[in-house]
């Protein structure tokens, strides 16, 4: 199980509540936010809410020559990983979470919300094939009602993948729920819990349509 010192306002919800995660989430918040920058957050949250969902990595200590001495030093202990991108909005956080392990696999997902049922519909997927002997890691800023999220992951199941995170922005109640309920064997590390879905199933008070936000589609 995963060890850390984050506060867990639910069973296997990790809050990353730093307070530099806190301002940025709230600079994606207001509406005058322009893309370049809602892009360059995303990107960067992304790299802070792994940073918190890979706190556990096991380390060994190896040889090192520094200019003065030998030493021994920790690196990370032969972990290989997998990050798993729901397009698109997904593709953002992902860009993070990759600054952190520059060698990491990239799975994609690709699902959209039906506007009329709001559940979300299969478009595309490419996952590495040895899932199985890597640590994945699901990225999407935005869990709503958590039917995408829960999908995805049971995609990835079905590929393989074992050891799962979830890493998102921003979370509904209703869907962190949902999730655990259908994942409980997966963690999910979150920026804000925020208060409510609306009629639309849209998270509140939220940031909007993050994939339309991120690329400036709307
Ligand atoms: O928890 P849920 O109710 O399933 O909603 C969350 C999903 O909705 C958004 O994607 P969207 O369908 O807008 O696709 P996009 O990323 O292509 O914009 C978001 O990025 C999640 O994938
Ligand atoms: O609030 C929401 C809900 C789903 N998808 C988004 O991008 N935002
Ligand atoms: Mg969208």
């Amino acid at each position: 199980m995963i060890k850390t010192t984050l506060p867990e306002p639910f069973p296997g919800v990790y809050w990353v509540d730093h307070p530099f995660v806190q301002h940025k989430l709230t600079t994606l918040r207001d509406k005058h936010t322009p893309t370049r920058e809602f892009r360059m957050l995303v990107e960067e949250l992304g790299v802070l809410i792994a940073y918190e969902a890979t706190r556990d990595f096991e380390t060994e200590l190896v040889d090192v020559e520094t200019p003065l001495e030998k030493a021994k030093s920790p690196t990370l202990k032969g972990k290989k990983m997998c990050v798993v991108t729901i397009m698109r909005a997904g593709n953002g956080m992902t860009e993070g979470v990759l600054k952190l392990s520059p060698s990491a696999r990239v799975g994609h997902v690709g699902l959209y919300r039906d506007p009329q049922t709001k559940l979300p519909i299969e478009y595309y997927i490419k996952m590495p094939p040895d899932l199985d002997q890597r640590t994945v890691i699901c990225a999407d800023p935005m869990l709503a009602t958590g039917q995408s999220a829960a999908a995805a992951v049971h995609k990835v199941k079905e590929l393989g993948g074992r050891d799962i995170r979830f890493v998102c922005l921003f979370a509904a109640p209703e869907g962190l729920q949902l999730f655990r309920e259908e994942h409980p064997d997966v963690p999910v590390f979150v920026g804000v819990i925020d208060s409510h879905l609306d009629d639309h199933a849209y998270i509140r008070p939220g940031v909007g349509d993050a994939g339309d936000r991120i690329y400036g589609t709307k």
